[in-house]
C-alpha cells in the first residue's frame, strides 16, 4: 500500500528526471507498482481511509512521485458527464490538441509539493492521447476538463516539470490569453 511517506517530495532529484519508456510484457514488480499508484488514489478518495493512513487527496499520481522512472501514471476521477476514469497510462503520449487553453481558476496543487503555490496553469483545453493499458492495450481518447487536465500535469511528471514552472513569474494570474478556465 502507497503511504504519504511513499511519496518524494521537492528537492528529490528524481522529480526533475525524465521517466523512461516501459518494456513490455511487464514485470511483476512494474506491474504491482502500477496497481499501487491506482488504488493509492481510490484509498485516497474514501474517507475513512484517506483518514486512518492520513492520506493527501489525489486524482492522479506519477511514477516519479513514487521515486520510479517508469513512463506511467493513474488516474482515478470522475469527468464533467459524471464518467468514472480510472486507469493507468502506460508510455503516454499527446497526439493532438486544441489552440484553446483553460486552466484551474483556483489553481494546482501536487502530493509532492508541501505548499500552496498560486497562479494559473495554462494546459491544452482539449487533447487526443494515446497509451497503453496494464493488459497492453493500445487506448486512444479524447479528453477534455478535468481529465484533459490532470492527464497534463502527470504528463509533466514524467518529463520532469512541475506545475509552477508554467505559472507567469511576472504575474501568475495573468490572463492566459485564448483561454477558457475550467469551472
Ligand atoms: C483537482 C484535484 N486535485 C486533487 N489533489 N491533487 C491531485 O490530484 C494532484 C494532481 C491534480 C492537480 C491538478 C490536476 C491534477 C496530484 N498530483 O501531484 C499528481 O501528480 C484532488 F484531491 C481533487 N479532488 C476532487 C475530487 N474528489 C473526489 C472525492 O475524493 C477527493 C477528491 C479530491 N481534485
Ligand atoms: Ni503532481
Amino acid at each position: 500500500m502507497i503511504l504519504m511517506d511513499d511519496i518524494i517530495r521537492e528537492g528529490h532529484p528524481t522529480l526533475r528526471t525524465k521517466a523512461e519508456e516501459v518494456k513490455f510484457p511487464l514485470t511483476d514488480e512494474v506491474r504491482q507498482l502500477a496497481e499501487d499508484m491506482l488504488q493509492y488514489l481510490i484509498n485516497s478518495q474514501d474517507p475513512e481511509i484517506a483518514d486512518k493512513y492520513n492520506l493527501r487527496g489525489g486524482i492522479g499520481l506519477a511514477a516519479n512521485q513514487v521515486n520510479s522512472l517508469q513512463r506511467m501514471f493513474a488516474l482515478h476521477l470522475t469527468d464533467d458527464n459524471g464518467e468514472q476514469l480510472s486507469f493507468v497510462a502506460i508510455n503516454p503520449k499527446i497526439v493532438s490538441h486544441s489552440v484553446e487553453n483553460t486552466y484551474l481558476p483556483a489553481g494546482e496543487g501536487c502530493l509532492s509539493v508541501d505548499r500552496n503555490v498560486p497562479g494559473y496553469v495554462p494546459r491544452h483545453a482539449r487533447v487526443t492521447v494515446k497509451f497503453k493499458t496494464i493488459d497492453g492495450e493500445e487506448k486512444k481518447m479524447r479528453l477534455k476538463g478535468m481529465p484533459a487536465i490532470a492527464f497534463q500535469h502527470e504528463l509533466d511528471h514524467l518529463n520532469g516539470i512541475m506545475f509552477y514552472d508554467r505559472i507567469n513569474e511576472k504575474n501568475p494570474f495573468a490572463d492566459i490569453t485564448d483561454s477558457t478556465p475550467y469551472e
